[in-house]
């Protein structure tokens, strides 16, 4: 069924939660949006084996909250919001945080979604509910691309 009160909104370093994230929108007839860092991320960025690259520096430090190239139009509209992202380091990419800190969700179903080279959801699911505890979380999922419109679809039933 379509449902336009649903945003499904992602950031994605090189393509695979992208797609996930289209499938899932396809899927249930919501709106999409892309979290696109201001300067985006090159691939001596993501380099996770360089302690100095610009995603180890991010992750080490807490406080960074990378820029985003543009906003959500009218994020009131939406009463479900479906988050997905790569795990970085177990959690989150920074970037995530800057979208979480830049809107209000209350009154909104959260709902976060992940790729990954193995890693599971859980650890993004704790460091988000932690540092965003008034967000009505619901239980995540890690996605591979093949289950993502199932699970998006029991998400919105
Ligand atoms: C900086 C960085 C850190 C990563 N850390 C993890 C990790 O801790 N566990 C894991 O399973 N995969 C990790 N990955 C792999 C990504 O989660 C995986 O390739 C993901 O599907 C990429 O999604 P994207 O193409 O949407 O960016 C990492 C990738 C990068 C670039």
């Amino acid at each position: 069924m379509a449902d336009s009160t649903t945003l499904v909104a992602y950031f994605s370093a090189s393509g695979v939660t992208k797609r996930v994230a289209a499938s899932i929108a396809r899927a249930i007839g919501a709106d999409l949006f892309e979290i696109e860092p201001a300067e985006p991320y090159t691939a001596a960025d993501l380099n996770w084996n360089d302690r100095n690259s610009r995603s180890s520096l991010e992750d080490r430090d807490a406080s960074m909250r990378p820029a985003v190239a543009r906003a959500v139009e009218d994020m009131d509209a939406y009463d479900t919001v479906l988050v997905g992202f790569p795990i970085w380091w177990g959690h989150e990419p920074a970037v995530i945080d800057t979208f979480f800190e830049q809107y209000d969700f209350s009154g909104k179903t959260v709902v976060p979604f992940a790729t990954s080279g193995g890693s599971g959801i859980s650890g993004a699911e704790r460091s988000l509910s932690s540092k965003y505890p008034s967000i009505a979380w619901r239980r995540g999922a890690l996605l591979s691309g093949s289950d993502a419109a199932d699970w998006a679809r029991g998400v919105v039933a």
